[in-house]
This record gives structure tokens, sequence and C-alpha cells, in this order.
């Protein structure tokens, strides 16, 4: 079994390795646009299969034949809207300001590909936010952090400050499920881990 991650995400390369599972690494150029009105679990859904096809496009025969790739795709949802990473500065200022003293829900979307099989499933976090005053979010803007992060802020860095609760896997807002995932290797008869699988 040869697992590569279809992802250029830092985060999702860093959860995977945390457990110790041997993989190798190919960003998907797949595009991520998504027709206006998906609702956000289809949404993602169907980008992380679309990030996992376009690398499996790209193995040859050989490959194919001990390969497992892994894709997934993470979004913020508040009042039926999808967010996703933002464009630039100012749209992460608007993004933060909307999920402020709010509770939003984040979807990552897994999929899970091999030569005989493909698995689908996604995830969802409950997140409830501080209320933090215009010049704290400006600053925190400024960091530079929530450039490349769905719903413009990261949990895992100084987005920290802004979470007042979670309720929900961590490891789904951060951008990969890896309980799930272990769930998903099972269901195709494959062990994610040296643990073996969950009973
Ligand atoms: C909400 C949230 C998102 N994120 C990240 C996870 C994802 O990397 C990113 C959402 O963008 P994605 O499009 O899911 O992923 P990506 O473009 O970073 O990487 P790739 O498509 O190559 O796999 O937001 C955090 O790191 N922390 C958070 O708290």
């Amino acid at each position: 079994m040869h697992i590569i991650l279809a992802s250029g995400s830092p985060r999702r390369r860093e959860l995977l390795g945390m457990l110790g599972v041997a993989f190798s690494v190919r960003p998907s150029q797949a595009d991520e646009t998504i027709a206006l009105g998906t609702p956000p679990q289809e949404a993602v859904v169907t980008l992380a299969k679309r990030k996992a096809e376009a690398v499996w496009a790209q193995l040859d025969e050989s490959e194919r034949r001990d390969a497992v790739v892994v894709a997934a795709d993470t979004v913020v949802a508040i009042d039926g809207d999808i967010l996703g990473k933002p464009r630039d500065a100012h749209q992460a200022l608007t993004m933060l300001t909307r999920l402020r003293g709010r509770t939003h829900l984040v979807y990552t979307g897994v999929c899970v590909r091999t030569a005989s099989a493909e698995e689908v499933a996604f995830a969802e976090t409950q997140v409830r936010m501080r209320p933090r005053d215009d010049a704290w979010l400006r600053r925190y803007v400024a960091t530079g952090e929530p450039m490349d992060k769905a719903g413009a802020y990261a949990i895992q860095g100084y987005g920290s400050l802004l979470v007042e609760s979670i309720a929900g896997d961590y490891y789904n807002v951060v951008g990969l499920p890896l309980g799930l995932l272990d769930e998903m290797f099972n269901r195709l008869g494959l062990q994610l881990t040296s643990l073996g699988p969950p009973v």
C-alpha cells in the first residue's frame, strides 16, 4: 500500500504525520469552483472527490496498483452560505466579522481512492466564536494567518483565541478528521496505522 496525500496543505501533512503513517504528497491542481447554492456537505464531498481524481489521473499503471489516494476539502458554513479561503485581507475581515460571537459549522469532505474502490464521507464540527472588537480582528488579519484558511481563521494558531468552544472533531476543523479517515480505510479493508482496526 502506498498512501498518496493529494494536498498542498501543510496542516494535512502534519496531521497524517502525527499518526506515524508513511505517505507521499502530490498536491492536486483540481478546480475548486462549485455551483452557488450547493449545500456545504455536498460541496466538500464533491471537491474532495475531484482532488483525489485529479491526482489519480496523473498516476501510471504500475503506481495505481498499490496506490491509496487521500484528498480532503474544508469549508465553513454560516446562515446557509459557504465561506472558503478569503481572496484578500478585506474579505478575511468581512468573514471574521460575520463569524464573531456566533456559532458556525466546519465541514471537511474526505475521499479515499484505490484501484478497486472509492470511499467518500464528511465530518461536521460546531464552533462557537468569542466576541472580539474590530481592532483585534484587524490585527489578526494583519498577521497573515487567515489567508489560506477556510473562514479566515486557524483554530490551531492565533485563531485559537477566537474560539469559545467546539462540538465535534477538532482535527476536522484543522482540515483532516483522523478518526473518520481511519474508519474509511477500514471500510476499504485497509489499515491506516499499526494500531489496526478500531473495535
Ligand atoms: C477553519 C480552519 C481551516 N483551516 C484550513 C484547512 C485547509 O487547509 C484550509 C481550507 O482549504 P482547502 O481548500 O480545504 O485546502 P487547501 O487548499 O489548504 O489544500 P489542498 O486543497 O491542497 O488539500 O483551511 C485551518 O488550518 N484551520 C482552521 O481552523
